[in-house]
Formats: structure tokens, sequence, C-alpha cells
């Protein structure tokens, strides 16, 4: 690649197709007949009844929960297959490097909030590659065209210049003034704002003002929404819970740490416990080890990059032979023959996004299984440019974390989201003389600009830069990275999509859905989900043998 391509994440592959080394397979005496086949296309035409002889997972999806799934599954001796579309496990999390630079092109960092995570990394022995960001609670959001500090405990946030003397009162009164005015209406809270929009939500508790200047550019900056179509159930279910439980959000947050600090009192002082869940981190290498570490356990002989799966046909009865499907598809391996393969399995583990699903076809004994039911979800569009500048180029360089603009600053002409100051986090990442920044484009606010040409794309980060940082003249390296269906929106009518994935997994015999398009959207999650799913397979084909 050279310098100033840009590519499209739906046109070329910018990752090199994994090599890894093929495990040999456990092989499982006690079978039963399978009673779902996958059509698929590979490049060699089998009909492989999957040995015929153990019980069989097929995980549909190789990003972060597809792969969690099928090495948790794995290391409990099922035998897995994991159809990946792309030339390329990850999905949605992948490093790249050239010229001194490492960047992330999808999630750049992740946190152990996740009981699940922390106990991943350390059944992948991946502990000392963990990569924690310099000054990481250096965090910025733009007030007046400048970026300011965001307070970390209320004796900053008194002192900072973010919020006007009454918002920040309306913020330290909320534990008193919400709760006694919820007194009188505790079971109302409930009923009335139980679907309610993000916005309404916390201007309800904080007023405008800490909705324009906090939780705009926090939306923003950990899912692309934007609080009018964001709403409150899906995009934050834990604060929901506090307020029904507690009335007031902080004091809610605050009783419930308390809580939560007694119970663990009882406990011996482990090493997970003394670790700060709530840090974000990166690995030195970037995210793409752990994706190299789930896609080494899972193997390379069960991993099936370039398969692109079609149709899904279910028998009712558990005993009878697998149905067969043909459907053809072309293979994306130059060279080779485009053959549909079709395969027999005991389960299904979904994690392609919805979209791709309702591609799908699916049939039930002999009829067709209509999707209709199933809703379109909104998915968010986004650039990232990826810039790199000398040091002395850049006049107000700033430590930390990053910069999120809110989008009422979009009067003072800036046009991004946000930026992570890359080489600020992660020295490493840049040569010693340069400044790495990885710049966020699209999302609710701008969907159109998402799609933007490369040279519009770099006027409007360049200019951003300058503004914020000072950054001056061209910059030294730049990539472009577009991800047309970035994130799903977890929008109003999300528990219509949520119903009707319960429908397809009720109807479906052995059919399981998981990943960011069901339990949310942070790395952590899509983990946890994966992690889940795969224990509730074990269960279901427990109960069947
Ligand atoms: C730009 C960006 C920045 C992000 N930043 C962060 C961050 O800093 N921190 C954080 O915690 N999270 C972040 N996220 C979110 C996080 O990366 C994702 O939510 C998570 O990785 C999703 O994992 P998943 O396995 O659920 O889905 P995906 O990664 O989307 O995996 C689904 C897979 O299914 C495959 N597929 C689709 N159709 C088919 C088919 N028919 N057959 C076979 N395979 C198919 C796809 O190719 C894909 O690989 C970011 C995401 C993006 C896009
Ligand atoms: C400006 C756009 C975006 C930036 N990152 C993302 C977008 C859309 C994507 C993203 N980042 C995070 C998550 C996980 C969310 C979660 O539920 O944990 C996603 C989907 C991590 C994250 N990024 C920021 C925060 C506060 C978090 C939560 C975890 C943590 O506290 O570290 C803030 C943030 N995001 C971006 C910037 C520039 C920025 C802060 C300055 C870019």
């Amino acid at each position: 690649m050279s310098r100033y391509t840009a590519y499209d994440r739906y046109t070329s592959s910018p990752y090199p197709l994994l090599k890894l080394k093929p495990k040999p397979l456990k092989h499982f005496p006690n079978s039963r007949a399978p009673f779902l086949t996958i059509a698929m296309a590979t490049s060699q035409a089998k009909d492989t009844k999957s040995s015929g002889s153990g019980k069989s997972v097929a995980i549909v999806g190789g990003g972060v929960s597809g792969l969690t799934a099928a090495y948790k599954l794995k290391s409990k001796g099922v035998k897995v297959i994991l159809f990946e579309s792309e030339g390329y496990a990850g999905g949605k999390i992948r490093s790249n490097s050239e010229n001194g630079f490492l960047w992330d092109e999808g999630a750049n960092t992740m946190t152990e909030s996740e009981k699940e995570v922390g106990r991943l990394i350390d059944e992948l022995n991946i502990r000392d590659k963990q990569q924690f960001p310099l000054s990481q609670h250096k965090r910025y959001i733009v007030r007046n065209g400048k970026p300011e500090l965001i307070p970390s405990d209320p004796i900053s946030l008194i002192k900072s210049s973010i919020l006007s003397t009454q918002s920040k009162l309306k913020l330290l009164m909320e534990p008193f003034m919400w709760r006694s005015s919820d007194q009188k209406s505790s079971a109302k809270v409930s009923d009335e704002y139980s679907k309610e929009s993000v916005r309404s939500f916390f201007q309800r508790h904080f007023g405008k003002e800490v909705v324009d200047y906090l939780i705009d550019p926090f939306v923003a900056g950990t899912s692309g929404g934007d609080p009018d179509s964001l709403y409150k159930p899906y995009a934050f279910p834990e604060l929901w819970d506090l307020e029904k439980k507690y009335g007031s959000i902080i004091a809610g947050a605050i009783l419930s740490k308390l809580k939560a600090k007694s119970s663990d009192k009882g406990e011996k002082n482990t090493s997970v416990k003394k670790r700060n869940t709530r840090a974000s981190f990166s690995f030195h290498g970037g995210m793409q080890v752990l994706i190299d570490s789930l896609s080494k356990e899972v193997g390379g002989d069960n991993l099936k990059l370039n398969s692109k799966v079609l149709s899904l046909a279910y028998n009712y009865e558990a005993k009878s032979p697998s149905g067969t499907c043909s459907i053809a598809c072309g293979t994306r391996n130059p060279g080779t023959k485009d053959i549909t393969r079709k395969q027999s399995f005991d389960a299904v583990i979904m994690t392609a996004p919805v979209s791709s699903v309702q591609e799908m076809k699916f049939s039930l004994g002999r009829s067709p299984f209509v999707l209709d039911f199933l809703p379109k979800v909104s998915y968010l569009p986004f650039s990232l440019l990826v810039t790199a500048f000398k040091k002395e180029s850049v006049q107000r360089p700033l430590e930390g974390f990053g910069v999120l603009v809110p989008s009422i600053e979009q009067k003072n002409e800036l046009k991004t989201l946000g930026t992570l100051f890359s080489s600020m986090m992660f020295p490493d990442r840049a040569p010693s003389d340069q400044y790495l920044y990885t710049t966020f484009i699209g999302g609710s606010r701008n969907r159109d600009l998402a799609g933007a040409p490369l040279h519009v794309l770099k006027e409007m980060v360049t200019a951003d830069l300058k503004n914020l940082l000072g950054a001056e003249g061209e910059p030294t390296f730049i990539k472009h990275i577009h991800w047309k269906n970035a994130f799903p929106l977890y929008d109003k009518d999300y528990n219509l999509v949520l119903e009707a994935i319960g429908k397809m997994e009720k109807s479906l015999p052995g059919f399981f859905y998981a990943g960011n398009n069901k339990d949310g959207l942070a790395v952590g999650k899509a983990i946890t989900s994966g992690s889940k799913v795969a224990e509730l397979v074990m269960s279901y084909l427990d109960n069947k043998s």
C-alpha cells in the first residue's frame, strides 16, 4: 500500500490471510445424527457429514464474538467450524502497520469491565501483551472551538470551564433534587419513561447543557450515535436500572458501588480484583493480538475464511440425516473453482450482523422459513483517517486519550466527531519524531460525510486538527478506512429486533444468535456474548444426547 492510498473494506482486504498451523481435530465417538445443513461456498466440491461421529457446531461470523464462541466450544471438546465471509478473521477488529506506524482500523481499545474478558486474556496467555495507554484519563471535549479537559472528579468539575455554574450545580444536586420529585411518583417512573430517548433521560436529570457538552460527545465516542436516536433501555441499561432502583443516577451509582465493595470485602484479594477493570487497554502489536491468538486456538482447519454462508436448512427430526441445500455463491479465493459445499451440524451460532442474516435463505422442513418478521436494522457508516504529523508541526499537542467534538460545536466549522491521540497513548506506534492520530468521521451525525472521497476527508481532518491542536501543513502519512456498516444503531424499536432474534432461536432447533447486534457494542460485550452462547450451546447439546 502506498502513501495516500484509500481502500474500502468491501473491495480489498488489507490484512494478509492468516497463516495458521492446522491442529489435529479431536475424535468424538458418541454421535447422533445431525439435523441441520448449512450450504456455503468453498473451493472444493464436497458433501461432508461433519465426521459423522461427533457433535459439531457451526459458527457463522469470525469477529471476536464468533471466535470466542468457537474457542470456548473447542476447548470443551466440541467440533467447531467457523465460517467467515471475508479473507481474514476479526471482523471489526484489525490492526495494520507500515513505515514504522501501527494503527487499529476498528476497535482501538477495550476494557475488562466484563469478567469474561479477564478470564479470556488469562486463558489465551496474553496478559503480558496488554498495553495500557499513557495518561488515558486525560480526555478532552471541545467547547467554543477549543479542547477542554473532561473533569474526572467533583472538585475538577467545579474548577472546569466545560459547564456553566448552573449546570454544575444541577449535577451536584441531582441526588437530592431528583429523588425528592421521584418519591411522589416512583411507580410512574418505570412506566412513563421505559422507552425514552437518551436525550430525554439525561435532560430530565441534568439539564440541556450537560446533554449537549457531555452526553452527546460521549455517545458519539462510544457508539457513533446521538442522544435523540439512541434509546435509554438499550444504550444505557445499567443507568436505567439505577434510576428505577434509586431514583437518582448519581446516588444510585455511588450506592451500588458501595454495595459491591462491601460484598467484595469477604473475598480474598485476587489479582483480578486488584486490577482496574475500567481502564482501557490494547496489546503490544494492537488489538489484532487478541484476534490472532483466538484464531490460533480455534485452529486453521476449523476456520473457513472466504466462506460466505448463504442458506440454512433445518430438519424437524433430530435423528434424520441432514437435508441438503445447494446454493452456489462465489468464493473469494482467486484461481480456484467456486463450488458449493454442504455440511451438517448439531447447532449453529450466528454472529453475522442482522443485515447479513436477512440475505440468507432459511428453511424449516420442506418449507422456506421467511424472515419477514425481522425488522431492518439501521447501521452507522464511518470513515477513519489515520494521519501523522512531524512533532515540530504540531503547535499545541495534547497528552492523553483523545478529543471529542459535540454536535453543537459544528457551528465552529468542526466537521469530525473526534480524534484519538494514537501515539500519545502508545508512543511505540509511530517514529519518535512524529505524532499519529486517528480521526472519526460520520456516524448518525454525518452519515453522508462518512462516504466522502479521500481528498474531501483529508481536507476536513487537516482543518480540524489545525484548529484543535495547531497541526500545520500536510500530514506525512495518511490511511483511510471506510466502514459502510460500522455499528447497529440501538434505536427506538430495537426491542423488535431483539424479539425477532428470540423468535428465530425458538423456532429453529439449535439456532443461537450472539454478537454486537444483540448484546452491546463494546469488545468486552462481544466476548461475553460469545462466551455465554457457547455455554448455552453446551447445555443444549447435553440435553439432546
Ligand atoms: C471503527 C470502529 C471502532 C470501534 N472502537 C471500539 C473500541 O475502541 N472499543 C470497543 O470496545 N469497541 C469498539 N468497536 C466495536 C467493536 O469492535 C465491535 O462491536 C465488535 O468487535 C463486534 O464483534 P462481533 O463479533 O459481534 O461482530 P463483527 O466483528 O462484526 O463480526 C461479524 C463477522 O461476520 C462476518 N459475516 C457477515 N456475514 C457473513 C456470512 N454470510 N457468512 C459468514 N460470515 C459473515 C463478517 O465478515 C464479520 O467478520 C469499534 C467498532 C468499529 C467499527
Ligand atoms: C468519535 C467516534 C468514536 C471513537 N471511538 C468509537 C467511536 C464511534 C467507537 C468506540 N469506542 C469505544 C467503544 C466501546 C464502548 C463501550 O461501551 O465500552 C466504541 C464502540 C471505547 C470508548 N471510547 C471513548 C470512551 C469513553 C470509551 C469507553 C471505554 C473507555 O472509557 O475507555 C471515548 C472516545 N472515543 C473516541 C474518542 C476520540 C474518544 C475520547 C476522547 C473515538
